[in-house]
């Protein structure tokens, strides 16, 4: 696992954090957008006093929000990092790392332009979150993109040398396939979900499957 940086998004619940922060992932995520998984920043706030989360980093998902809006979380909800995951610009992004003074991950949702769009936000973003374009929905569709455009994606983020997290559909099941496209940070919601909660056996069978680089062919 050494090589491997987690993130598990959309905890949606006390249960779902501790789950987290007794797993092998380095973040934590909290939908503050329009989601079946939106949390409010009152919740978020109690759910992290009460749950010991050492070494778990904290992040919030907005889909364009403005600077406003994310400060106000940011008064209740102490959190490290700033996921961008709707249609912001480099400018936004720029001047929201500068009211903050968070580190801002911006997802690019995968199409023909996922490159150049990329290359957009050099010296802007601090990490990206690759995932897939579904209409209608921002994220956490439980729906990849066609892996066969990674190494570009890490190619690119490997030049303005600042990691890479692919995300959409990654389950125990694929995590293996995935791993072999040399993909080091992996960002999962619905694969690691049962009836909207985190799922401690499904979370031990992604990690089993990437400790012992395994690839379920099943
Ligand atoms: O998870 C959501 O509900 C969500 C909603 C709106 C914007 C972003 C959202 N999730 C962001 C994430 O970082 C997810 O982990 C990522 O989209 C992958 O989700 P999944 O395909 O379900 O593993």
């Amino acid at each position: 696992m050494s090589d491997v940086v987690l993130k598990y998004c959309g905890c949606q619940s006390k249960e779902d954090l501790a789950l987290v922060a007794n797993s092998q992932a380095t973040v934590a995520g909290f939908i503050f957008a329009p989601s079946k998984r939106r949390v409010s920043p009152q919740q978020v706030a109690q759910w992290v006093a009460d749950v010991p989360h050492e070494g778990t980093m904290l992040a919030g998902v907005f889909v364009n929000a403005s600077e406003d809006d994310i400060a106000h979380v940011l008064s209740f909800v102490p959190l490290d990092i700033i996921q961008c995951h709707g249609d912001e610009s480099p400018e936004q992004v720029l001047l929201l790392k500068k009211r903050v003074n968070k580190k801002i991950w911006k997802a690019i949702r995968h199409d023909e332009q996922g490159i150049a769009t990329m290359k957009q936000f050099r010296q802007c973003a601090d990490a990206f979150v690759i995932d897939a374009r579904v209409e209608g929905a921002y994220g956490g569709t439980g729906v990849s993109f066609d892996w066969n455009t990674i190494p570009a994606y890490l190619e690119e983020a490997k030049h303005q040398q600042v990691p890479c997290f692919i995300a959409g559909g990654i389950t125990p099941q694929n995590v293996g396939k995935l791993r072999a496209y040399g993909v080091s940070h992996i960002d999962v919601a619905s694969g690691i979900e049962r009836e909207g909660k985190k799922e401690k056996e499904a979370i031990q069978q992604l990690e089993r499957m990437i400790e012992n680089d395994e690839n379920d062919l099943s």
